[in-house]
């Protein structure tokens, strides 16, 4: 799949936002990705994914386990270890930090990639990481559906991205006037400042 007809999918669900935004990392941005317009659409989420898949394969080898950070990453970890043949498995934030819960564990000897659904800063993604830095198994690397780092997040571990944008962030203090008009909204499920 290429990164045009990944945008296309996007397009089509309606999820290529404008307007006035808060992300999970406190940065402004003018675009944000609502994939959960995606997500809502199983086989357009199914194309996806199996494209994911594909690359995921072709980077890291066979994967035995997919790990991915809640809420985001949930559906798109789900269908890409659907596609990969492997277990899935989310980690959840409890008092702000993620964690693996539920019963689930990453057993000795598995090969685990993280999937995220959008990359920004790259912050989820790390914390994501550190938070099963002391499974047993071995994280061979990360993947995501889109990095609108323009990849330039750094996780620790090799990424591959479905489409790669670098789409602009804003110091909250630092807004251009076209933003600094507009009332923000915060779609994600990070607390905001202040909250648990
Ligand atoms: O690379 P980053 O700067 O961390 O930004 C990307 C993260 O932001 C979104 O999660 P969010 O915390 O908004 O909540 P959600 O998963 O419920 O959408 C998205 O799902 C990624 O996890
Ligand atoms: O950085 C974020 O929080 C973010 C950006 C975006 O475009 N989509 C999303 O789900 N999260
Ligand atoms: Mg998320």
């Amino acid at each position: 799949m290429t990164q045009d007809e990944v945008l296309a999918e996007f397009r089509a669900a309606g999820a290529l936002l404008e307007g006035h935004f808060i992300l999970t990392s406190g940065r402004h941005s003018a675009v944000y990705l609502q994939k959960n317009l995606v997500f809502m659409d199983p086989p357009r989420t199914e194309r996806l994914c199996r494209a994911l898949a594909e690359r995921i394969r072709a980077a890291y080898g066979p994967i035995d386990m997919v790990v991915s950070p809640a809420v985001g990453g949930i559906v798109p970890g789900y269908e890409t270890a659907r596609a990969l043949g492997a277990k899935t498995v989310f980690v959840e934030r409890e008092n702000g930090q993620f964690q693996l819960r539920r019963g689930f564990a990453i057993p000795k000897g598995a090969r685990v990639v993280m999937v995220e659904d959008i990359i920004t800063t790259g912050l989820s993604s790390r914390e994501c990481l550190a938070s099963i830095a002391d499974q047993p198994g071995e994280i061979v690397g990360a993947a995501c559906l889109i990095d609108r780092s323009g990849g330039k997040a750094e996780l620790g571990k090799p990424l591959v991205a479905l489409a790669t944008l670098d789409i602009p962030t804003f110091e909250a203090d630092k807004l251009p006037p076209e933003l600094a008009g507009l009332p923000a909204v915060k779609p994600g499920s990070r607390a905001l400042a202040g909250q648990a």
